[in-house]
């Protein structure tokens, strides 16, 4: 026999069934939770998918990413971080909706980190991606702190060498950068994220060339160099930005790439490969979807009092 790996360990942790005595209407209560926040407003999609994976990448899924900054006591907690600003507020009211609707059926019971997963893979299939089955039995962090988002989180303008180093810090392959990267099929960037190719491309003066001339031409319309609205955003995805296909990779292909980043997987030998496969086969991008948001949905899992807590307001720890 051999010892099990941190990785595997933490994997044995989590199952389908785990609130299946405790909760057994868990998914329903937050399906309906998140069917009627994707009717009145649609942007909770990407914004909650974009949670789910800001929160596993800082301190683990363990709804860190939720917790509210306590007036008065100048602590600043992740979701104030910069790197955090525009996750919008619809994402936090599914969550918290949907844990108000669990604490009156199964007080004491579930975890906010559960609740984030389920609500990210309801949102994923409302879309029109994949369902899948995800595992329970994440506990919430105890530690926020704005000070761990930055080098734990990717930018608009990471290299690909800088992606494929951070998510093999998380536990996740190169071939779950490509596939995860998928999610921005579907939502909206502000221009500060791209505004730099559209005018000065790595201090060239000139845009980056591996934009469409058209694309290029409608983003400068949108984002002017100086002096625009910031609130201004424009679609990942140009073709169908609301619905979870994969087209994001068909678009790279086409030099349809939103942020640097996304582009540069098509650019980068390394993972082109990966982008053509998967514009190729939709089938094949929604299962290796599923499982790699399985894999990112196992990053640092708390379980036990010592390192967790089970909260009653998502956004406030226990004691
Ligand atoms: C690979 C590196 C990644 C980078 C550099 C990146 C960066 C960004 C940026 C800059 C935005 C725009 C935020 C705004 O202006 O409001 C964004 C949005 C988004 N990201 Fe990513 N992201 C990455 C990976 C991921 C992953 C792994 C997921 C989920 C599996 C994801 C899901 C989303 C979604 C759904 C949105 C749209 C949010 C909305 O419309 O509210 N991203 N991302
Ligand atoms: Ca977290
Ligand atoms: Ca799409």
């Amino acid at each position: 026999l051999t010892k099990p790996t941190n990785a595997t360990r933490r994997h044995r942790q989590l199952s389908i069934n785990y609130y299946a005595t405790s909760c057994p209407q868990l998914e329903q209560l937050v399906a309906s939770v998140t069917a009627q926040q994707f009717k009145e407003a649609p942007v909770s999609g990407p914004a909650t998918i974009r949670l789910f994976f800001h929160d596993c990448f800082v301190e683990g899924c363990d709804g860190s990413i939720l917790i509210s900054s306590k007036p008065g006591t100048g602590v600043l907690v992740e979701k104030d971080a910069y790197d955090n600003r525009d996750l919008a507020a619809e994402a936090f009211e599914s969550v918290r909706k949907a844990k108000v609707l669990v604490e009156s059926k199964c007080p004491g019971v579930v975890s906010c980190a559960d609740i984030l997963v389920i609500a990210a893979r309801d949102f994923v299939h409302l879309a029109g991606g994949p369902y899948y089955q995800v595992k329970k039995g994440r506990w919430d962090g105890k530690i926020s702190k704005a000070s761990r988002v930055n080098s734990n989180l990717p930018r608009a303008n990471s290299t690909v060498d800088e992606l494929i180093k951070l998510f093999k810090s998380k536990g996740l392959t190169m071939e779950d950068l490509v596939v995860l990267s998928g999610a921005h099929t579907i939502g909206f960037a502000h221009c500060e994220h791209f505004v730099n190719r559209l005018y000065d491309y790595g201090g060239t003066k000139q845009p980056d060339s591996a934009i469409d001339p058209r694309l290029l031409k409608a983003l400068k319309m949108s984002c002017p160099r100086f002096g625009g609205n910031a609130d201004i955003v424009a679609p990942f995805d140009v073709t169908t930005p609301f619905t979870f296909d994969n087209a994001y990779y068909g678009n790279l292909e086409a030099k349809l790439g939103l942020l640097a980043t996304d582009q540069a997987l098509f650019l980068d030998p390394r993972t082109k490969p990966l982008v053509q496969a998967m514009g190729k086969d939709r089938q094949k991008f929604f299962q290796e979807f599923a499982a790699a948001m399985e894999k990112m949905g196992s990053i640092g899992v708390k379980r036990g009092r010592r390192h967790g807590e089970k909260r009653k307001d998502c956004s406030m720890h226990m004691s």
